[in-house]
C-alpha cells in the first residue's frame, strides 16, 4: 500500500469509528495515541482528510462512499495541488486552483451537482440577513485564527510575527487575523499581551458601552472571553462572574491571573432557576452579559463535525434554555441598565426570537445590535443585541 493509500484508509477508520459525542480533535488525539507509529506528517494528513470529509456537511451524507467524500471535500477545500489529489484524482489536482463556484460545478454524484441546501439543510431556520448559499459555501474555507492584542503590545506582536515570517492582517487596531493552526502560544510567550478571540466575538464588545465604576455581571462567563473584553475596554468596571460549571470558573480565574485583571465576585449559579435573594453583595447591575449556551452553529466552520451530526429538533431545546436564563437574570438589571444577549448561533429561534420573547416577558427594549455575519470574512457568525430597561 502506498503512503497516500494508507492515509485514506486511516482517515476512513477514524470516520467509521467517530459518532460525534467527543469533539473531533479530541477523538483524533485518542486515535493517534493508539497509533504511535504515525509521525507528525501522517497525523497532519489524516486530520486534514477527516476534516475535509466533515466540511461537506450533509452533502450526500450516508450515500456517497467515504473515500469519495473525503476526496471531494479535499478538492473543494484546498487551493493548491497536493499528493493525495495527484494520486487519486489527477484531473482535480489540475483544477484545484479554480474558484470555489467553479469547483462546486465540477463535483457531482449520481448525476447530481452540489447545492448549498444539500450542504446545510437548515436554511429555513437561519436568522434574517444570512445569505444561505454564501453561508453553506463558507464551510469549504477554513476560518482564521484571531487574536485581540492589548493596546500597548501591538508593535511588539507585529515584530514577533514578522520575525517568524507569519502572514498576518490587522483587521482593526487591536484584532489580528492569522492562518488557522498558527502556534500562537509559542510565537508570543507573554500571555498578558493578547487573548485568542474571534473577530465576531470581539465585535460584540461594541454593544457593552460600560462606564467606570459600574457594576456588571457576566452571567454565563465560561472561561471569561467576554469578561476580559469588558475589562480591557473599561478597567474600572466592577465585575461579577458566574457559570453553572465551577471547573470552568477555575479556568477563568487562571486566565484573569495571566492577564493581570480581577473580578469582584464569583458565583456558581444554575440560571434555569430564579436567582435567590441575597446572592450578590449589592442590589442590581448596570450591565449583564448573557452569552448564552447555544447550538454553536455560527462556529461550525471550525468544528464541521457538529454540522454533520446536528439534529434540527435540538434548536428548540436551546431556545427554551435561553428563554429561562434570560427571564431569570433580567430582574437583576437596574433601571436604565443594559442586557447584552449574545449567541454564536445562526438560527433565528435562538437569536431574534429569543430577543422578542425577552422584550415581551420583561419589558426590556431592543436598542441595537443583531447579526454579526462572520462567514463573510473568515470568522464565526454571531448574534448580539443590546436590550435596555
Ligand atoms: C457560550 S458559553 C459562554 C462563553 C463565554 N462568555 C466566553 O466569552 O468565553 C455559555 C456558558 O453558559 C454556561 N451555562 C449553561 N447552562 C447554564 C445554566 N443553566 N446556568 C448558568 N450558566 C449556564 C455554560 O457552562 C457555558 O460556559
Amino acid at each position: 500500500m502506498t503512503r497516500w493509500e494508507s492515509y485514506l484508509v486511516s482517515a476512513t477508520r477514524v470516520i467509521d469509528g467517530y459518532d460525534g459525542t467527543l469533539p473531533l480533535h479530541h477523538f483524533l488525539k485518542q486515535f493517534f495515541k493508539q497509533n504511535p507509529q504515525m509521525g507528525g506528517r501522517d497525523r497532519r494528513w489524516i486530520s486534514q482528510l477527516v476534516y475535509a470529509f466533515y466540511r461537506m456537511g450533509h452533502l450526500w451524507k450516508g450515500i456517497m462512499p467515504v473515500q469519495d467524500r473525503i476526496l471531494s471535500g479535499l478538492f473543494l477545500c484546498e487551493t493548491q495541488g497536493n499528493e493525495i489529489l495527484a494520486a487519486f484524482r489527477p484531473e482535480w489536482n489540475e483544477q484545484v486552483s479554480l474558484t470555489l463556484p467553479e469547483k462546486l460545478a465540477i463535483v457531482s454524484f449520481n448525476g447530481e451537482t452540489v447545492t448549498p441546501a444539500a450542504i446545510f439543510p437548515f436554511a429555513d431556520e437561519l436568522s434574517a440577513g444570512i445569505d444561505a448559499a454564501a453561508f453553506a459555501n463558507a464551510y469549504f474555507v477554513q476560518p482564521y485564527l484571531f487574536i485581540r492584542v492589548r493596546k500597548q503590545q501591538q508593535q511588539a506582536v507585529t515584530a514577533l510575527l514578522q520575525e517568524a515570517g507569519i502572514t498576518y492582517e490587522w483587521r482593526t487596531d487591536d484584532l489580528l487575523a492569522l492562518p488557522n493552526g498558527t502556534k500562537i502560544e509559542t510565537l508570543i510567550p507573554r500571555k498578558d499581551w493578547y487573548e485568542i478571540q474571534d473577530a465576531s466575538s470581539r465585535e460584540t464588545g461594541r454593544l457593552f458601552k460600560p462606564a467606570a465604576k459600574q457594576q456588571w455581571w457576566d452571567c454565563c462567563a465560561a472561561s471569561g472571553g467576554k469578561s476580559l473584553l469588558l475589562l480591557d475596554t473599561a478597567p474600572a468596571v466592577r465585575l461579577t462572574v458566574s457559570d453553572v460549571r465551577s471547573s470552568i470558573l477555575e479556568n477563568l480565574a487562571n486566565r484573569f491571573y495571566a492577564a493581570g485583571v480581577q473580578f469582584d465576585e464569583r458565583k456558581v449559579l444554575d440560571l434555569t432557576q430564579p436567582v435567590p435573594k441575597g446572592t450578590f453583595s449589592h442590589s442590581g447591575f448596570d450591565g449583564i452579559i448573557l452569552d448564552a449556551p447555544c447550538s454553536g452553529s455560527g462556529t461550525w466552520g471550525r468544528t464541521p463535525e457538529n454540522l454533520y451530526f446536528f439534529e434540527q429538533r435540538r434548536i428548540a431545546t436551546f431556545q427554551s434554555l435561553q428563554q429561562r436564563i434570560a427571564t431569570n437574570v433580567a430582574p437583576l438589571l437596574k433601571p436604565g441598565g443594559a442586557l447584552i444577549y449574545i449567541t454564536c448561533s445562526v438560527f433565528k429561534q435562538e437569536n431574534e426570537e429569543v430577543v422578542k420573547y425577552i422584550c415581551e416577558q420583561t419589558g426590556l427594549q431592543w436598542q441595537e445590535g443583531g447579526l454579526i455575519a462572520g462567514y463573510e470574512n473568515g470568522a464565526d457568525t454571531m448574534f448580539a443585541a443590546r436590550l435596555v430597561k
